[in-house]
């Protein structure tokens, strides 16, 4: 069944539509299988496929798309990925653990059917019984399971592990597409992983300065893997996309499974737009509400003390001379995140190969 012309995505999702996963756990039953006399293919989970060389390899990459049912975009890149390694017409030259996340929300095209699943990783699911807790669950043991199954050393830097989380934003951006550091806990930032970033047509990094429960700091926290997540560009439904505004990352993610290895420029972060987060901004009264139009693009600018938000009688202020505002939204429950402030960067003394 995990054959050459299986289009991967639509299988599962017709088995996500009926609720009849049989097809999937006769394939997952089944374990490793032979491709080709180079690459073997299991089922891990439902929409959980991996891939492994049967020649040494060294580099273990997670792609992980859908965890937001409605960013399309990369789900549609990771699919014809998959599809084409199925069909023999792409190398995977890699160990590749492609996740599909959040399935139920693909079907509704929408970001989350109960809870956003990017806030229940690192045991924020614990206790919760509904549908993304689960595949919260599910998605931590298979990233878990992929990366304990090769040793692994980050000092030595003989393999590397590797996570992108792909998304796209709900809102225009003044930088269209950029990437989420999760915080590092004092590892230095990688010069190899911000300049594939840039080949992905990704130019400007946000560096987080605390732990979230978000996908891409579980694996970077748990397992040292260099995980970011990863904003490609603008929501869209299922075949509207211009997939001309993602070829950069469709080119440089065919590069990093297909060749053993890719050159890197050493100094490609010094042409970047790097920023750390100056204020997370959590909802904390029902009445919150921000002060700018809904549509406002990510990276608007504003000064010392002009409000960001309103609630309880009270107004959220600029408190550097300028911030820049990521992911606005006031519709999120109480207790989470409404919206990110950032401010320019020098990371130039945290900086390792
Ligand atoms: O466009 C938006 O407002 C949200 C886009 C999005 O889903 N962003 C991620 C970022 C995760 C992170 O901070 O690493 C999210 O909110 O889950
Ligand atoms: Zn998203």
């Amino acid at each position: 069944m995990l054959s050459r012309d299986l289009d991967f995505l639509g299988w599962t999702l017709k088995q996500a539509k009926s609720k009849d996963y049989s097809e999937s756990k006769t394939e997952m039953a089944k374990g490793w299988q032979a491709l080709n006399p180079k690459l073997e293919v299991k089922l891990v989970g439902i929409g959980i496929i991996e891939f492994r060389p049967t020649q040494a390899s060294a580099k273990d990459i997670v792609l992980s798309c859908g965890v937001h049912g409605n960013e399309t975009a990369p789900i549609e890149i990771c699919n014809d990925l998959v599809n084409q390694i199925l069909a023999g017409t792409l190398e995977c030259q890699h160990r590749l653990q492609v996740q599909f996340a959040n399935l139920d929300a693909m079907l509704i095209g929408e970001r989350f059917v109960e809870e956003n699943l990017n806030r229940l990783f690192s045991g924020a699911h614990k206790g919760k019984t509904h549908k993304e807790a689960e595949r919260a669950r599910e998605l931590e043991l298979a990233t878990r399971d992929f990366f304990e199954a090769m040793p692994f050393e980050w000092e030595s830097g003989e393999r590397q592990r590797c996570h992108y989380d792909l998304h796209t934003a709900i809102r225009d951006s003044a930088h269209p597409r950029f990437a989420i550091y999760p915080f590092r806990h004092g590892r230095p930032y990688r010069r190899s992983q911000l300049a594939f970033l840039n080949d992905c047509g990704v130019d400007t990094i946000l560096l987080s300065e605390q732990p979230t429960t978000t996908y891409s700091y579980y694996s970077s926290h748990q397992f040292e893997a260099d995980a970011f997540t990863v904003e490609l560009g603008k929501v869209r439904p299922f075949g509207e996309n211009d997939h001309s505004q993602f070829a950069m990352a469709r080119e440089t993610l065919t590069a990093l499974v297909s060749q053993s290895d890719i050159e890197w420029q050493a100094d490609a972060w010094k042409g970047m737009n790097l920023y750390q987060i100056h204020q997370v901004i959590n909802k904390g009264h029902e009445d919150f509400r921000l002060a700018f139009d809904d549509d406002t693009a990510n990276f608007s600018a504003y000064a010392q003390g002009e409000p960001l938000a309103f609630e309880n009688g009270q107004a959220v202020p600029v408190l550097a001379k300028e911030e820049r505002i990521v992911f606005p939204n006031a519709k999120v429950p109480v207790g989470q995140r409404a919206l990110l402030t950032v401010v320019a960067a020098d990371i130039s003394e945290r900086l390792t190969d």
